[in-house]
Protein backbone atom coordinates (compact mmCIF):
# COMPACT_ATOMS: atom_id res chain seq x y z
CA UNK A 1 0.00 0.00 0.00
CA UNK A 2 1.38 3.59 -0.88
CA UNK A 3 1.50 5.19 2.87
CA UNK A 4 0.33 9.00 0.67
CA UNK A 5 -2.52 9.74 -0.98
CA UNK A 6 -1.18 10.05 -4.65
CA UNK A 7 -1.01 13.35 -5.66
CA UNK A 8 0.54 13.26 -9.32
CA UNK A 9 -1.23 16.41 -10.42
CA UNK A 10 -2.26 19.75 -7.76
CA UNK A 11 -3.64 21.80 -9.92
CA UNK A 12 -4.62 25.61 -9.39
CA UNK A 13 -7.97 27.05 -10.13
CA UNK A 14 -8.10 31.04 -9.59
CA UNK A 15 -10.23 31.75 -6.25
CA UNK A 16 -12.30 34.96 -8.19
CA UNK A 17 -13.34 32.62 -10.74
CA UNK A 18 -16.81 30.91 -9.79
CA UNK A 19 -16.59 28.76 -12.84
CA UNK A 20 -13.56 27.64 -12.16
CA UNK A 21 -14.26 26.75 -8.62
CA UNK A 22 -17.12 24.59 -9.66
CA UNK A 23 -15.43 22.33 -12.03
CA UNK A 24 -11.66 22.47 -11.43
CA UNK A 25 -12.24 19.23 -9.73
CA UNK A 26 -13.69 17.67 -12.45
CA UNK A 27 -11.36 17.09 -14.74
CA UNK A 28 -9.40 14.02 -12.53
CA UNK A 29 -6.58 15.96 -11.45
CA UNK A 30 -5.17 14.69 -7.83
CA UNK A 31 -5.71 17.38 -5.59
CA UNK A 32 -6.81 20.95 -6.61
CA UNK A 33 -6.02 24.35 -4.68
CA UNK A 34 -8.50 27.20 -5.02
CA UNK A 35 -5.95 30.19 -4.83
CA UNK A 36 -6.60 33.47 -3.33
CA UNK A 37 -2.85 34.46 -3.41
CA UNK A 38 -1.10 35.69 -6.64
CA UNK A 39 -3.99 34.13 -8.97
CA UNK A 40 -6.15 37.07 -7.50
CA UNK A 41 -5.87 40.67 -7.48
CA UNK A 42 -5.51 42.61 -4.42
CA UNK A 43 -9.15 44.49 -5.35
CA UNK A 44 -10.77 41.24 -5.55
CA UNK A 45 -8.98 39.31 -2.52
CA UNK A 46 -12.27 39.98 -0.13
CA UNK A 47 -14.87 38.76 -2.60
CA UNK A 48 -12.41 35.49 -3.79
CA UNK A 49 -12.12 34.24 -0.26
CA UNK A 50 -15.47 34.49 0.11
CA UNK A 51 -16.53 32.74 -2.94
CA UNK A 52 -13.92 29.86 -2.14
CA UNK A 53 -15.87 29.74 1.45
CA UNK A 54 -19.21 29.26 -0.55
CA UNK A 55 -17.40 26.81 -2.74
CA UNK A 56 -15.98 24.50 0.14
CA UNK A 57 -19.05 24.66 2.06
CA UNK A 58 -21.61 23.89 -0.80
CA UNK A 59 -20.33 21.94 -3.44
CA UNK A 60 -19.16 18.28 -3.06
CA UNK A 61 -15.82 17.65 -4.61
CA UNK A 62 -14.17 14.40 -6.38
CA UNK A 63 -11.06 14.67 -4.79
CA UNK A 64 -8.82 16.63 -2.48
CA UNK A 65 -9.44 20.04 -2.25
CA UNK A 66 -6.48 22.81 -0.61
CA UNK A 67 -6.30 26.66 -0.32
CA UNK A 68 -3.97 28.66 -1.20
CA UNK A 69 -3.50 31.47 1.62
CA UNK A 70 -1.77 34.85 1.03
CA UNK A 71 1.32 34.58 3.51
CA UNK A 72 0.73 35.44 6.64
CA UNK A 73 3.26 38.57 6.53
CA UNK A 74 0.89 39.61 4.37
CA UNK A 75 -2.41 42.09 4.94
CA UNK A 76 -4.57 39.38 3.60
CA UNK A 77 -2.71 35.96 5.31
CA UNK A 78 -4.11 35.63 8.92
CA UNK A 79 -7.74 36.58 7.65
CA UNK A 80 -8.04 34.22 4.90
CA UNK A 81 -7.21 31.40 7.67
CA UNK A 82 -9.80 32.61 10.13
CA UNK A 83 -11.95 33.18 7.20
CA UNK A 84 -11.65 30.23 5.37
CA UNK A 85 -10.54 27.53 8.38
CA UNK A 86 -13.76 26.42 9.26
CA UNK A 87 -15.36 25.83 5.64
CA UNK A 88 -12.50 22.86 6.27
CA UNK A 89 -10.21 22.62 3.15
CA UNK A 90 -8.08 19.51 2.86
CA UNK A 91 -4.95 21.47 3.52
CA UNK A 92 -3.72 25.06 3.50
CA UNK A 93 -1.00 25.42 0.87
CA UNK A 94 1.52 28.36 2.29
CA UNK A 95 3.02 29.91 -0.45
CA UNK A 96 6.21 31.97 -0.26
CA UNK A 97 7.01 29.63 3.16
CA UNK A 98 10.42 30.55 4.92
CA UNK A 99 10.35 29.25 7.93
CA UNK A 100 9.37 26.60 10.75
CA UNK A 101 7.84 29.17 12.77
CA UNK A 102 5.82 30.43 10.48
CA UNK A 103 4.38 26.68 9.89
CA UNK A 104 4.07 26.34 13.89
CA UNK A 105 2.16 29.27 13.46
CA UNK A 106 -0.53 27.99 11.13
CA UNK A 107 -0.68 24.96 13.00
CA UNK A 108 -1.69 26.12 16.40
CA UNK A 109 -4.20 28.41 14.22
CA UNK A 110 -5.76 25.23 12.68
CA UNK A 111 -5.76 23.31 16.18
CA UNK A 112 -7.38 25.99 17.21
CA UNK A 113 -10.16 26.13 14.94
CA UNK A 114 -10.39 22.19 14.44
CA UNK A 115 -11.61 22.15 18.42
CA UNK A 116 -13.80 25.15 17.62
CA UNK A 117 -16.15 23.61 14.41
CA UNK A 118 -15.18 20.37 15.91
CA UNK A 119 -13.47 18.85 13.30
CA UNK A 120 -11.29 15.40 14.13
CA UNK A 121 -7.75 17.31 14.96
CA UNK A 122 -5.09 16.68 12.61
CA UNK A 123 -7.82 16.42 9.74
CA UNK A 124 -6.35 19.91 8.25
CA UNK A 125 -3.46 19.28 6.32
CA UNK A 126 -0.49 21.46 5.44
CA UNK A 127 1.84 21.96 2.36
CA UNK A 128 4.35 24.62 1.72
CA UNK A 129 5.72 26.27 -1.65
CA UNK A 130 9.26 26.90 -1.25
CA UNK A 131 9.63 29.97 -3.55
CA UNK A 132 13.04 32.02 -2.06
CA UNK A 133 16.82 31.03 -1.08
CA UNK A 134 15.75 31.66 2.28
CA UNK A 135 12.67 29.13 2.13
CA UNK A 136 15.05 26.68 0.39
CA UNK A 137 17.57 27.12 3.27
CA UNK A 138 14.96 26.52 5.87
CA UNK A 139 13.35 23.62 3.87
CA UNK A 140 13.83 20.76 6.20
CA UNK A 141 12.77 22.67 8.85
CA UNK A 142 9.54 23.29 7.01
CA UNK A 143 9.06 19.88 6.26
CA UNK A 144 9.25 18.88 9.65
CA UNK A 145 7.38 21.42 11.24
CA UNK A 146 4.21 19.70 12.23
CA UNK A 147 2.69 16.38 11.81
CA UNK A 148 0.13 18.47 9.71
CA UNK A 149 2.59 18.87 6.91
CA UNK A 150 2.06 16.31 3.93
CA UNK A 151 4.23 18.01 1.01
CA UNK A 152 6.81 21.22 0.11
CA UNK A 153 6.44 21.69 -3.44
CA UNK A 154 8.45 24.46 -5.28
CA UNK A 155 7.42 28.03 -6.55
CA UNK A 156 9.48 28.11 -9.40
CA UNK A 157 8.77 31.28 -11.00
CA UNK A 158 8.91 33.26 -8.06
CA UNK A 159 12.17 31.21 -6.99
CA UNK A 160 13.59 31.99 -10.40
CA UNK A 161 12.48 35.94 -9.55
CA UNK A 162 14.10 35.56 -6.57
CA UNK A 163 17.36 34.13 -7.95
CA UNK A 164 16.79 37.35 -10.26
CA UNK A 165 16.47 34.96 -13.82
CA UNK A 166 13.93 33.17 -14.94
CA UNK A 167 12.44 30.05 -15.55
CA UNK A 168 13.53 28.51 -18.56
CA UNK A 169 11.86 25.84 -20.35
CA UNK A 170 13.06 22.26 -21.05
CA UNK A 171 15.19 19.53 -19.35
CA UNK A 172 18.70 19.92 -17.60
CA UNK A 173 20.57 20.01 -20.69
CA UNK A 174 18.03 22.37 -22.89
CA UNK A 175 17.06 24.75 -20.04
CA UNK A 176 15.83 24.49 -16.29
CA UNK A 177 19.18 24.84 -15.00
CA UNK A 178 18.68 27.93 -12.81
CA UNK A 179 16.10 25.61 -10.46
CA UNK A 180 18.23 21.98 -10.67
CA UNK A 181 19.49 22.68 -7.32
CA UNK A 182 16.30 23.89 -5.57
CA UNK A 183 14.52 21.14 -7.10
CA UNK A 184 16.90 18.33 -5.73
CA UNK A 185 17.16 20.13 -2.38
CA UNK A 186 13.54 19.98 -2.14
CA UNK A 187 13.43 16.68 -2.81
CA UNK A 188 16.14 15.80 0.00
CA UNK A 189 14.39 17.75 2.35
CA UNK A 190 11.00 15.94 1.93
CA UNK A 191 12.13 12.62 1.99
CA UNK A 192 14.35 13.42 5.30
CA UNK A 193 11.05 14.88 6.64
CA UNK A 194 8.69 11.92 4.93
CA UNK A 195 6.52 13.80 3.23
CA UNK A 196 5.95 14.28 -0.42
CA UNK A 197 7.84 16.90 -3.08
CA UNK A 198 5.36 18.86 -5.91
CA UNK A 199 7.16 19.98 -8.76
CA UNK A 200 6.39 23.72 -10.11
CA UNK A 201 3.92 24.92 -12.83
CA UNK A 202 4.64 24.99 -16.32
CA UNK A 203 2.97 27.95 -17.84
CA UNK A 204 3.25 27.52 -21.44
CA UNK A 205 -0.06 25.54 -22.22
CA UNK A 206 0.33 25.31 -26.19
CA UNK A 207 3.88 23.04 -25.39
CA UNK A 208 3.07 19.98 -24.37
CA UNK A 209 6.35 18.35 -25.34
CA UNK A 210 8.37 20.30 -23.56
CA UNK A 211 6.09 19.61 -20.40
CA UNK A 212 6.27 16.54 -21.41
CA UNK A 213 10.60 16.33 -20.59
CA UNK A 214 9.60 18.75 -17.57
CA UNK A 215 8.12 16.09 -15.93
CA UNK A 216 10.22 13.39 -16.97
CA UNK A 217 13.07 15.22 -15.58
CA UNK A 218 11.61 15.83 -12.29
CA UNK A 219 10.02 12.47 -11.56
CA UNK A 220 13.84 11.33 -12.34
CA UNK A 221 14.64 13.63 -9.55
CA UNK A 222 12.24 11.94 -7.08
CA UNK A 223 9.33 14.61 -7.28
CA UNK A 224 5.68 12.78 -6.42
CA UNK A 225 4.00 15.15 -8.64
CA UNK A 226 3.26 18.21 -10.20
CA UNK A 227 1.69 21.82 -9.45
CA UNK A 228 -0.55 22.67 -12.94
CA UNK A 229 -2.53 25.35 -14.13
CA UNK A 230 -5.19 24.20 -16.78
CA UNK A 231 -7.26 21.07 -17.18
CA UNK A 232 -5.10 19.88 -20.54
CA UNK A 233 -1.90 19.22 -18.41
CA UNK A 234 -3.53 16.78 -16.34
CA UNK A 235 -3.31 13.64 -18.40
CA UNK A 236 0.44 14.20 -19.80
CA UNK A 237 1.58 14.74 -15.84
CA UNK A 238 -0.30 11.62 -15.02
CA UNK A 239 1.09 9.98 -18.35
CA UNK A 240 4.53 10.33 -16.91
CA UNK A 241 3.46 9.42 -13.10
CA UNK A 242 1.53 6.80 -13.63
CA UNK A 243 3.89 3.35 -13.77
CA UNK A 244 3.82 1.67 -17.53
CA UNK A 245 2.66 -1.42 -18.29
CA UNK A 246 6.36 -2.95 -18.55
CA UNK A 247 7.45 -0.51 -15.60
CA UNK A 248 4.82 -2.89 -14.02
CA UNK A 249 6.18 -5.76 -15.26
CA UNK A 250 9.83 -5.69 -14.63
CA UNK A 251 8.67 -4.44 -10.54
CA UNK A 252 6.63 -8.18 -10.71
CA UNK A 253 9.56 -9.89 -11.89
CA UNK A 254 12.31 -8.16 -9.31
CA UNK A 255 10.00 -9.12 -6.77
CA UNK A 256 9.23 -12.85 -7.63
CA UNK A 257 13.56 -13.08 -8.26
CA UNK A 258 14.17 -11.57 -4.84
CA UNK A 259 11.69 -13.76 -3.24
CA UNK A 260 13.60 -16.83 -5.26
CA UNK A 261 16.73 -15.26 -3.85
CA UNK A 262 15.34 -15.53 -0.20
CA UNK A 263 14.25 -18.55 -0.14
CA UNK A 264 17.98 -19.87 -0.85
CA UNK A 265 19.24 -17.62 1.95
CA UNK A 266 20.45 -15.02 -0.17
CA UNK A 267 19.85 -11.31 -0.49
CA UNK A 268 21.17 -10.68 -4.09
CA UNK A 269 20.20 -12.78 -7.42
CA UNK A 270 20.59 -11.67 -11.39
CA UNK A 271 17.77 -11.05 -13.29
CA UNK A 272 18.45 -10.74 -17.39
CA UNK A 273 21.97 -10.39 -16.15
CA UNK A 274 21.34 -7.19 -14.08
CA UNK A 275 21.85 -7.53 -9.95
CA UNK A 276 18.96 -7.20 -8.02
CA UNK A 277 19.20 -6.42 -4.65
CA UNK A 278 17.32 -4.41 -1.32
CA UNK A 279 17.29 -1.21 -3.10
CA UNK A 280 15.65 -2.64 -6.54
CA UNK A 281 13.45 -4.65 -4.50
CA UNK A 282 12.12 -1.26 -2.54
CA UNK A 283 11.89 0.59 -5.82
CA UNK A 284 9.61 -2.46 -7.52
CA UNK A 285 7.63 -2.29 -4.52
CA UNK A 286 6.71 1.41 -4.49
CA UNK A 287 6.22 1.08 -8.55
CA UNK A 288 3.41 -1.12 -7.39
CA UNK A 289 2.21 0.87 -4.35
CA UNK A 290 1.75 3.19 -7.16
CA UNK A 291 0.31 1.40 -10.00
CA UNK A 292 -2.38 0.34 -7.33
CA UNK A 293 -3.01 3.77 -6.33
CA UNK A 294 -3.22 5.34 -9.70
CA UNK A 295 -5.94 2.29 -10.43
CA UNK A 296 -3.57 0.53 -13.40
CA UNK A 297 -3.13 -2.31 -11.50
CA UNK A 298 -5.30 -4.46 -8.88
CA UNK A 299 -3.46 -7.42 -7.49
CA UNK A 300 -2.38 -7.23 -4.15
CA UNK A 301 0.77 -8.46 -2.94
CA UNK A 302 3.24 -9.23 -6.05
C1 LIG B 1 -4.10 29.83 -17.67
C2 LIG B 1 -5.58 30.02 -17.88
C3 LIG B 1 -5.94 31.50 -17.69
C4 LIG B 1 -5.94 29.64 -19.33
O1 LIG B 1 -7.31 29.78 -19.49
P1 LIG B 1 -8.06 29.42 -20.84
O2 LIG B 1 -9.51 29.68 -20.65
O3 LIG B 1 -7.35 30.09 -21.95
O4 LIG B 1 -7.83 27.86 -20.94
P2 LIG B 1 -8.54 26.79 -21.83
O5 LIG B 1 -7.63 25.64 -21.97
O6 LIG B 1 -9.09 27.38 -23.07
O7 LIG B 1 -9.76 26.32 -20.91
C5 LIG B 1 -10.59 25.24 -21.30
C6 LIG B 1 -11.64 25.01 -20.25
O8 LIG B 1 -11.00 24.64 -19.02
C7 LIG B 1 -11.36 25.57 -18.00
N1 LIG B 1 -10.17 25.78 -17.19
C8 LIG B 1 -8.99 26.30 -17.57
N2 LIG B 1 -8.14 26.34 -16.55
C9 LIG B 1 -8.82 25.84 -15.48
C10 LIG B 1 -8.46 25.62 -14.13
N3 LIG B 1 -7.26 25.94 -13.65
N4 LIG B 1 -9.38 25.08 -13.32
C11 LIG B 1 -10.60 24.75 -13.79
N5 LIG B 1 -10.99 24.93 -15.06
C12 LIG B 1 -10.09 25.46 -15.89
C13 LIG B 1 -11.77 26.84 -18.74
O9 LIG B 1 -12.63 27.60 -17.93
C14 LIG B 1 -12.45 26.26 -19.94
O10 LIG B 1 -13.75 25.81 -19.57
P3 LIG B 1 -15.00 26.00 -20.56
O11 LIG B 1 -15.13 27.48 -20.78
O12 LIG B 1 -16.13 25.38 -19.81
O13 LIG B 1 -14.60 25.25 -21.82
C15 LIG B 1 -6.39 29.12 -16.90
O14 LIG B 1 -6.10 27.82 -17.22
C16 LIG B 1 -6.21 29.44 -15.44
O15 LIG B 1 -6.76 30.38 -14.93
N6 LIG B 1 -5.41 28.62 -14.73
C17 LIG B 1 -5.13 28.81 -13.32
C18 LIG B 1 -4.11 29.96 -13.14
C19 LIG B 1 -3.68 30.09 -11.72
O16 LIG B 1 -4.38 29.73 -10.81
N7 LIG B 1 -2.44 30.60 -11.51
C20 LIG B 1 -1.87 30.74 -10.19
C21 LIG B 1 -1.08 29.55 -9.82
S1 LIG B 1 0.52 29.47 -10.55
C22 LIG B 1 1.51 30.53 -9.60
O17 LIG B 1 1.03 31.26 -8.81
C23 LIG B 1 3.00 30.48 -9.80
C24 LIG B 1 3.69 29.77 -8.64
O18 LIG B 1 3.36 30.36 -7.40
C25 LIG B 1 3.28 28.33 -8.74
C26 LIG B 1 3.69 27.31 -7.73
O19 LIG B 1 3.75 27.58 -6.53
O20 LIG B 1 3.89 26.16 -8.16
C27 LIG B 1 5.19 29.97 -8.84
O21 LIG B 1 5.77 30.85 -8.21
O22 LIG B 1 5.75 29.23 -9.68
MG1 LIG C 1 4.55 31.79 -6.64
Amino acid sequence: MLKERLRRTVMYAAGNNPGLLQNAAIYGADSVIFDVEDSVAVSEKDSARELVYHALKKLKFPCEIGVRINHISTPWGYDDLEYLLPAKPDYIRLPKGESGEEIKDIDNIITKVEEQQGFEPGSIKIMVSIESPKGLRNAYEIASASPRMIAIAIGGEDFAASLKTEKTKGNIFTGGRELFVARSMIVFAAREAGIQAIDSVFSDLRDEETLINEVMLVKELGFDGKSCVNPRQIDLIHQVFTPSEKEIDYAQRVLAVFEEAQAKNSGVIALNGKMIDMPMVIRAERVLANARAAGVYQKEGI
